[in-house]
């Protein structure tokens, strides 16, 4: 059977990166950006004021008091029309360009207007060259690289992009990824489940867990253990960039899966993965004449096992078609809190939880039933690695640990 780290690279083997297309800032928040952009300009583009006040020379006011002659106002999106010499100011608002001779701004809240003599009396600590301003460029210079390719385009990034010249730029953006149940054992989660039958927790698990991963969910509702039902729905699943099965790929009768998805034309490109939970999972791809790739996963049915195999396998995938650098999750080394005994016969990611204690993460397994135990998953923030066998692992151990 496949190891974990043979799955990953067979996923990024496959999986290919999105063809980058060209969008506005307003469309592209979640989208990663395939070019590097450099700013067009520097950052503030001139001496900035930072407060509302009067633009001055430092050395008019060796002790923080002066009475200086004013100029002119200089507001945001005005340029100054006169240098300060000695003795002189022009009153200034937050944003505007300071005069030439001036190297501070005093706040309005220390100065009082003798409106007659056209005068400022000044009553404030010493002030410093560079008080309440902004240098040309200190934040950037023109030229200079602002967001690398490969980041996740979050509202920071993207308000960056706009201020240095970037109102367009190439990114990759997240996949559609349908999502079908089956089962003839589940009902909608707003019905009561009458005999042998239990609710669909599922779609709606994967629903918010691709969400999370910024990618875009197309729910297909229920398909029925049934090759009919099964094989139209797993067409119509078929149309986005990945599809997302769940249940129906271990060894049952009617565990149709694996071979629906042939028979619609889907290659395999692996099934079956050495590890607890999740063993059954299923993954291939359809190759489309006028399209990119389809991906699909067949997660297994149990909750927890669907829930871990999207953590670790499909979110692995999602981000190899984003153009992340680092596509695979990146486990913690968290210090074990407690003794535990695990006795996996395969390599376990057990539910856990990570407490913060000093800077250091704590890692403490947590009580679960196994994989049907959805209510286990939910004061887990994570899963700790440990590998096959019956073994007891003392408390203070350091143990791979993987953040949710
Ligand atoms: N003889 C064998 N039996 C099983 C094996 C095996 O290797 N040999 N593997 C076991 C493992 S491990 C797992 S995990 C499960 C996975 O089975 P399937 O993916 O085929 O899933 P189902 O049999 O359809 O369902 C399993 C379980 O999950 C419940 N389920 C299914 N769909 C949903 C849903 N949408 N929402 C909530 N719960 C769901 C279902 O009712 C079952 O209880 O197979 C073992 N068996
Ligand atoms: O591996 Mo299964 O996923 O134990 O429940």
């Amino acid at each position: 059977m496949l190891t974990v780290q043979e799955a990953f690279q067979l996923i990024l083997d496959t999986v290919k990166p999105a063809a980058p297309v060209q969008c506005s800032l307003f469309e592209a928040t979640h989208c990663v950006l395939a070019e590097g952009t450099v700013s067009d300009l520097n950052v503030p583009p001139f001496d900035k004021a930072l407060m509302d006040g009067f633009a001055v020379s430092s050395s008019d006011l060796p002790e923080g008091k002066a009475t200086l002659n004013i100029l002119e106002t200089i507001f945001a999106g005005s340029v100054p029309t006169h240098s300060l010499q000695v003795g002189q100011t022009s009153q200034i608002m937050t944003g505007a360009p300071l005069p030439e001779g001036a190297d501070a701004v005093v706040q309005i809240e220390h100065c009082q207007i003798n409106e007659e003599q056209q005068t400022v009396q000044i009553e404030t600590s010493p002030v410093a060259p560079g008080k309440n301003m902004l240098h040309r460029a200190s934040v950037l210079e023109i030229g200079a690289p602002v967001i690398e390719a490969g980041t996740l385009l979050r509202p920071q990034e993207i308000g960056a992009l706009a201020e240095t010249g970037s109102p367009r730029v190439s990114v990759r953006c997240p996949p559609r990824i349908s999502i079908l149940a089956t089962g003839d054992e589940l009902v909608p989660p707003e019905e009561t489940p009458r005999a042998g039958q239990i609710r669909n927790s599922n779609e709606v698990m994967l629903n918010s867990q691709i969400l999370q991963s910024h990618a875009r969910p197309v729910p297909l509702g229920i398909a029925r253990d049934e090759r009919t039902d099964l094989s139209k729905k797993i067409q119509a699943g078929l149309k986005n960039d990945f599809l997302l099965l769940s249940g129906g790929v271990s060894a049952g009768t009617l565990d149709l899966v694996p071979s629906e998805l042939e028979a619609a034309g889907v290659k395999q490109v692996f099934h079956k993965v050495n590890l607890k939970p999740g063993k059954p999972l299923w993954f291939g791809i359809l190759e489309r004449e006028e399209q990119s790739p389809c991906y699909i996963f067949g997660l297994p049915g149990n909750p927890v096992s669907s829930m871990v195999c999207f953590d670790l396998f499909v979110r692995t995938a999602i981000r190899q078609f984003m153009g992340f650098p680092s596509p695979k999750p990146a486990p913690i080394q968290a210090r074990l809190g407690a003794d535990f005994h695990s006795r996996g016969d395969r390599p376990t990611y057990h539910l856990a939880q990570v407490e913060w204690e000093s800077g250091e993460a704590v890692v403490t397994p947590l009580k679960t039933m196994g994989s049907a135990d959805l209510r286990s998953t939910v004061t887990a923030n994570g899963v700790a690695l440990f590998p096959t066998g019956n073994q007891l692992y003392q408390s203070g151990l350091k143990v791979d640990t993987f953040l949710w």
